[in-house]
């Protein structure tokens, strides 16, 4: 017959097994001004900052959802747009990375266009094919979809994005849209994509709890960096 301290460590590993959550690293890149700081606070904790200052090295946050029961846990590392920020910290960023998020600014067609060097900079890293990549187009609040010059074109992006196995997004980390937008053009109404931020946590969820194969942590990161921050209102976690 088993002892009650048999039973106790089996209970325990039943119910260390039924708690056990996956945490996926999350790269975010993009240049400088895109938004990527005020995107992963509001993904993290629903809300946009007050104020912001250029991010050096790597500010980390953490998203916890739950799908089909299962807890996953997103560490979003937002790094640093500019390349004096950055440089000393690219080969930690690109460590163990599970899944990336390409960010733009859809009123800045010269942060689109860099995204080529983003995309580079990931070969560059030896980052697979197999890892999930986001296009994020950022600001959408900011956009006259009346007018076509000094904006990104959404067909443009989405071209983008299929060309380089990209799941496409467009939204606000300052008003987030709520549903889908039309505008009167010609006699009619043509949609107008704006996604809903939580969209991009869901899509970003399900594919990578989907994303069997790669070795997910159970424990979250717990190094450190030594970086020297300038951002005394940024803590290192945010959670929520
Ligand atoms: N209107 C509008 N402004 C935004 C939005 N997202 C960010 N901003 C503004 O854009 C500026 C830059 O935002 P950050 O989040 O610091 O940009 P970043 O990409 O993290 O910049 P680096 O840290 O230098 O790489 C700030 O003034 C934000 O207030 C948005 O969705 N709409």
């Amino acid at each position: 017959m088993e002892s009650s301290l048999e039973l106790s460590n089996s209970m325990s590993s039943v119910s260390s097994l039924l708690n056990r959550s996956r945490t996926f690293k999350v790269l975010v890149i993009g240049d400088s001004g895109v938004g990527k700081t005020c995107l992963t606070h509001r993904l993290c904790a629903g809300q946009f900052p007050s104020r912001v200052e250029a991010t050096i090295g790597v500010d980390f946050r953490e998203k916890v959802m739950e799908i089909d029961g299962e807890k996953i846990k997103l560490q979003l590392w937002d790094t640093a747009g500019q390349e004096r920020f950055r440089k000393s910290m690219v080969q930690h960023y690109y460590r163990n990375v599970h899944a990336v998020l390409f960010i733009y600014d859809v009123t800045r067609p010269a942060s689109f266009s860099g995204l080529t060097a983003w995309v580079e900079e990931c070969r560059q890293n030896s980052l697979g094919q197999d890892i999930p990549r986001f296009l994020v187009g950022n600001k959408s609040d900011l956009r006259d979809p009346h007018r076509t010059e000094g904006q990104v074109n959404q067909d443009l992006a989405t071209g983008f994005a299929k060309a380089n196995g990209m799941l496409f997004f467009e939204t606000s980390a300052k008003n987030p849209p709520s549903k889908c937008v039309t505008v009167k053009q010609g006699g009619g109404e043509v949609p107008y994509q704006q996604d809903k931020l939580e969209d991009i946590v869901v899509a970003l969820g399900a594919k990578l709890k989907r994303q069997k194969k790669i070795s997910a942590n159970t424990s979250p990161y717990t190094g450190s960096f030594n970086v020297s921050r300038k951002r005394a209102e940024k803590e290192q976690w945010t959670c929520c």
